[in-house]
């Protein structure tokens, strides 16, 4: 087995009565696309959460390239390389795209995100600022208000904004939520091309996106692991099928 990355073992999450993560063991190995897929409900925000440092785990370990990431908060997992994309309610739409991509340049060196005026002109935030923009096919639209940009723009921008933080590995939640199909086309090309560079925790329910990019995939449901595998693995598990994908899914 290659190297793995992220580990997290017997991570267990509980909300009142719901066991959102029950005794769940994931490892990623570096260098792969690894998605994660299962029904509403089935606790996969709950885990990204977990990983990224947003949530605290009842029980369970989390390391991240040999080191114990458990008790570390969300902005020191970022610091190591573990970084989950930003949420749109994140960026600022009164800024421009490259203002806001600088922002995540500025607080990953260390600054404070109060002092984000210098960031329009300081040639040393806005170059990679730049170079993360072309990165995700958004070069054209650098000074564009966010506010102005499409849906499936902003997106790519929470992408942008990530790779600012010179991650190992992204942590990635539906990023094609309420996609059309010509942007999901564009995301997956995208993704292709980023996960030659980067390790990369997917959640999707985009069946075709998952198939199109996963190396191993993990089907959880009520909160555990019920098969992690290849994509032929998943495909061709009975048990998924029944659970998840239905009869003709996938294939
Ligand atoms: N903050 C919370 N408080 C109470 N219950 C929660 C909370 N967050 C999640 N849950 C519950 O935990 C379970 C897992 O939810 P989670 O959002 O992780 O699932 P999911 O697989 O990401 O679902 P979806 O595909 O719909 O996004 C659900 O039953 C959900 O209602």
């Amino acid at each position: 087995m290659a190297d793995v990355l992220l580990s997290a073992q017997k991570v267990s999450k509980r909300f009142g009565g719901i066991v959102a993560s029950d005794v769940i063991d994931l490892d990623v190995e570096a260098g792969t696309l690894h998605a994660i897929i299962g029904p509403n409900g089935a606790g996969k925000t709950t885990l990204v959460a977990q990983l990224s440092g947003e949530l605290r785990l009842d029980s369970g370990e989390i390391s991240f390239a040999g080191r114990d990431m458990t008790r570390l908060a969300m902005h020191e997992r970022a610091q190591a390389g573990l970084v989950r994309s930003f949420q749109i309610t994140s960026v600022v739409p009164q800024l421009t795209a490259c203002e806001n991509v600088a922002l995540a340049v500025q607080a990953h060196d260390g600054h404070s995100f109060r002092c984000w005026k210098p960031a329009r002109s300081d040639a040393s935030l806005r170059d990679p600022a730049l170079a993360c923009l072309n990165e995700v096919g958004l070069a054209a639209k650098a000074d564009r208000l966010v506010g102005s940009l499409a849906h499936g723009e902003k997106r790519a921008l929470e992408i942008a904004m990530v790779l600012a933080t010179r991650p190992k590995m992204l942590l990635l939640d539906e990023p094609m939520a309420g996609m059309g199909p010509e942007d999901s086309a564009r995301l997956v090309a995208l993704l292709a091309k980023l996960k030659q560079r980067f390790t990369i925790l997917l959640i999707e329910h985009d069946m075709d996106a998952v198939f199109a990019l996963a190396d191993r995939i993990t089907v959880l449901v009520y909160g555990r692991v019920m098969l992690t595998g290849s994509p032929g693995d998943v495909r061709t598990d009975p048990k998924v099928r029944e659970a998840y994908l239905g009869e003709g899914a996938g294939s």
